[in-house]
């Protein structure tokens, strides 16, 4: 079954291929850098993607890091999931950060640098109350489930 949501793309860089899936059944369109960048450890930098979309109403637009290039060069994304609303007519840009604490990672042009993920989306109608309607976890949360294995030091100054 078709579950494709059309969505309206623009190539600001028409050099670059327009963002495609791997695989059947992949979740996540590969966006594309289209300026290379040379992250030192630590560093990050707003790389531009070259297109920018109409993402439907009713629909968010999530850009995904790629686990290979946390697992090979330790790059991710500073504010992973970035969230590309519908409204949204700019070009997709995408903050990698590098978190090697050593070596350098070199963005080439042309490189896979994220995943768009598009999902249906609510939005919510807020109703201010005095009062939340009580609940088991409450305002539990943080670790408030507790199961969280302790670093050795800490465990030692316990
Ligand atoms: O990784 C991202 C995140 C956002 N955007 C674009 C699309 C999004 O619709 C817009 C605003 O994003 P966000 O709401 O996260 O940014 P903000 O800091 O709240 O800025 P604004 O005041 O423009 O909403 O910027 C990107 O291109 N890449
Ligand atoms: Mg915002």
């Amino acid at each position: 079954m078709n579950h494709d949501v059309p969505v309206a793309i623009r190539r600001l860089d028409p050099d670059l291929p327009i963002p495609a899936y791997a695989n059947p059944g992949d979740a996540g369109a590969d966006l594309y850098a289209a300026e290379g960048v040379a992250l030192a450890p630590g560093d990050r930098a707003l790389v531009p993607t070259g297109v920018a979309v109409a993402i439907p109403d009713g629909y968010v637009g999530y850009t995904n890091p790629r686990s290979g290039l946390a697992h090979r060069l330790g790059v991710t994304i500073a504010n992973a999931p970035g969230t590309i609303d519908s409204g949204y007519r700019g070009e997709i840009k995408i903050n990698l950060v590098n978190l090697d604490p050593e070596r350098t990672a070199v963005i080439e042009r042309g490189d896979r640098v994220a995943q768009l993920v598009i999902q249906p989306v609510v939005r919510a109608s807020f109703t201010e109350v005095a009062e939340l309607t009580a609940t088991q976890r409450g305002t539990g949360g943080h670790g408030s489930t507790g199961g969280h294995r302790r670093l050795e030091e800490e465990s030692e100054r316990v």
